[in-house]
């Protein structure tokens, strides 16, 4: 079963379109980035995932929960980060979560600890004397905490330094080796890349593509450096097919491949290569041409 799925879903705030019709499909287990330049509709997917907000037509589900019927059922197995975490700044971030543990029937405060002391959170400070960065921690704990099947979470590294961002992509990736299953979004493609197994991306309103990250990429061009003992064979490296271009400086030959570099290989290896180097495709690339393809809406 998939841990989220929409069907056409649609949301309206007064006139303006904020999400046209998307059918979006999350299979539970593998961790789903979910980017867009700002304003795509991120935040307003994940507010109706979890029932925060009403579509204005179509339907979303949470283990097959529709999010406005069956509500409740659906939040109970939902740990969500807000993009904006605001909690009652009098009291302590350790008061907080044992708030929040109670309401939700009991989380092992151990836990709570465990994650505090991860992330470096001091549980005595009041939430109202809290840095961005620190508020935010509370937040991802309070999403953790309770070790939901499924974590939606938005913008979750805004505002945490390299060391916190390191240790809450280490969070995500045993939350994944659980068995949870992990959505978040993000503008950044480096920390989705870092650590995400699919994406979806979505532009103003419209969801572009769902993929694998390694299929992406496989698809992605990547750069290759080969060097030669002797002049290079340009001709037979140019007639590959999967190659997109080919610069010659001395014995160096510079490649631009797509898909794979098997048969490149097999021909540049009778000519004596004395080095070969690999550049890791990026996917930053991929994604300015699914965004510069898109055709603005009216
Ligand atoms: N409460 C609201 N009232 C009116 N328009 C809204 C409201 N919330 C969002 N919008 C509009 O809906 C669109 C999508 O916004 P949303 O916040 O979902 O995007 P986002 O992808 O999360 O962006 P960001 O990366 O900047 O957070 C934007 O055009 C935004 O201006």
């Amino acid at each position: 079963m998939d841990a989220i799925r929409t069907w056409g879903l649609t949301k309206n705030y007064g006139r303006r379109t904020a999400l046209r019709g998307i059918d979006l499909s999350v299979p539970a287990g593998p961790v789903c980035g979910y980017l867009g330049p700002n304003g795509a509709g991120k935040t307003t997917t994940i507010r109706l995932l979890v029932g925060l907000l009403r579509p204005t037509s179509g339907a979303a589900a949470v283990f097959g929960h529709d999010t406005v019927r069956d509500r409740e059922r659906a939040q109970r197995l939902v740990g969500y980060l807000p993009g904006e975490f605001v909690a009652y700044p009098d009291l302590t971030a350790g008061r907080y979560l044992e708030h929040l543990g109670r309401l939700r029937g009991g989380a092992d405060p151990s836990a709570v600890a465990r994650l505090a002391e991860r992330l470096d959170l001091d549980l005595t400070a009041r939430i109202g004397t809290l840095s961005h960065g620190n508020r935010q921690k509370v937040g991802i704990v309070q999403a953790f905490a309770h070790d939901p099947p499924l974590l939606i979470l938005d913008e979750p590294t805004a505002g945490l330094d390299p060391i916190a961002q390191r240790e809450f992509l280490a969070m995500v990736r045993e939350a994944r080796d659980r068995g949870r299953t992990v959505f978040l979004s993000s503008h950044v493609l480096s920390e989705v890349e870092a650590v995400a197994d699919r994406v979806a991306m979505l532009s103003q309103g419209r969801l572009l593509v769902t993929e694998a990250v390694d299929k992406l990429k496989s698809r992605a061009q990547r750069r290759i450096d080969l060097i030669f003992d002797t002049d290079p064979p340009e001709e037979p490296l140019r007639a590959v097919p999967e190659v997109r271009s080919c610069t010659v400086a001395g014995r160096a030959v510079h490649l631009m491949v797509e898909g794979s570099t098997a048969r490149l290989l097999q021909v540049a290896a009778p000519h004596r290569v004395v080095s070969v180097v690999t550049h890791e495709p990026d996917l930053e690339e991929i994604f300015v041409n699914y965004y510069s393809r898109e055709v603005p809406q009216p």
